[in-house]
């Protein structure tokens, strides 16, 4: 079977597996990009739009992206600064997903409770560059020699370095906390807060592409995180509502058939709209509604 044709394409890299991939299909499928993967193919041509989706490991397609031979990409902060990448990859947006933190990590029993009393012994990771760094930093502190903590790498399962007997301490990704507990480590120390990032190559040959590709994501993005809210109140309480629901530029306010009455259309952020539904109903707005927004550009 052949490579599809990516002539006059931009190169638009994906996680191919791993937690990040189904989030990428949906933000896809939502910014209306149409594309079908057959079985097994890394690549994929985009029949709306003059791109190419590969389907790469995430924790590659920094690299790639840096160095060119992709034009934009999805992966985490980690990855982008692992893999040294950030001077050559512009961070475009942040996705609000992926969300996590690179943590040193020690056995609950009998490790060492600090980050500083690892400074000389056996660090494992997956990110041996960052840990690095955490180290040596950590080393110069404590006046310990430099180069004395030993950074191995393993390219996952890490949390079972400790138990095995390989280390005396990882460097490791956590969200719940769930491996860390189950493994019997604890963190003692946070090197990174990551998610995942739009980055795009700074010699791209498709800007334009570029721009309306983040600019469809930054859409659907804002959109999650706003909901529409929808109230009739009574044209003397306005001024105060206003207050309340000030909206991204102004509310949409419109006649009612009732004298006196208006109605309001408003963009709330979504984490505060309890709060406003409260407030309003107090001060005697009716008919309070809460509508999604799928998508939007402000
Ligand atoms: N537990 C987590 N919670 C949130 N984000 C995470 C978590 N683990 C990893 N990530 C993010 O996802 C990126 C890719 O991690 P993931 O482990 O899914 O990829 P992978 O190693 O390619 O896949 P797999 O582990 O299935 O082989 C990480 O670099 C990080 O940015
Ligand atoms: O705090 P938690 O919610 O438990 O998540 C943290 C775990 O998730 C990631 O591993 P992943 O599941 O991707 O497997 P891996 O070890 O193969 O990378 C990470 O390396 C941790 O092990």
């Amino acid at each position: 079977m052949s490579m599809p044709d990516t002539t006059d394409r931009l190169i638009f890299a994906v996680p191919k597996k791993g937690r990040l991939y189904e989030k990428c299909l949906n933000l896809l499928n939502n910014i209306g990009v149409q594309f079908y993967r057959k079985p097994r193919h890394d690549i994929a041509l985009v029949s709306n739009l003059p791109v190419a989706l590969v389907f790469l490991p995430a924790a590659d397609i920094a690299k790639y992206v840096a160095e060119g031979n992709v034009d934009l990409g999805i992966t985490g902060i980690d990855i982008l600064k692992e893999s040294e990448s950030e001077n050559h990859a512009t961070q475009l947006l942040s996705l609000g997903f992926g969300k996590c933190k690179l943590q040193v990590q020690t056995p609950i029993s009998g490790g060492a409770d600090t980050a500083d009393a690892l400074v000389g012994k056996r660090i494992v990771t997956s990110f041996p560059r960052l840990a690095e760094a955490h180290f040596r930093e950590l080393e110069r502190r404590t006046g310990k020699p430099e180069g004395s903590t030993r950074i191995q790498f393993v390219s996952g399962s890490v949390e079972a370095a400790c138990g095995l007997g390989l280390a005396d301490g990882i460097v490791d990704l956590v969200e719940s906390g769930e491996t860390m507990q189950a493994a019997g480590l604890r963190a003692v120390d946070t090197i990174l807060s990551t998610e995942s990032v739009l980055i795009a190559n700074k010699k791209t040959r498709y800007p334009e592409l570029v721009e309306k590709l983040r600019a469809r994501i930054e859409g659907v993005i804002t959109a999650q995180s706003y909901v529409l809210c929808q109230y009739n109140i009574h044209r003397n309480s306005l001024l105060k509502a206003k207050t309340i629901t000030p909206g991204r530029l102004a509310p949409s306010v419109t006649m009612l058939e009732k004298p006196d009455w208006v109605g309001v259309s408003v963009m709330v952020v979504k984490s505060e709209v309890a709060d406003k539904m409260d407030e309003l109903k107090a001060m005697g707005a009716t008919d309070i509604l809460i509508l999604d927004i799928s998508n939007c550009r402000v």
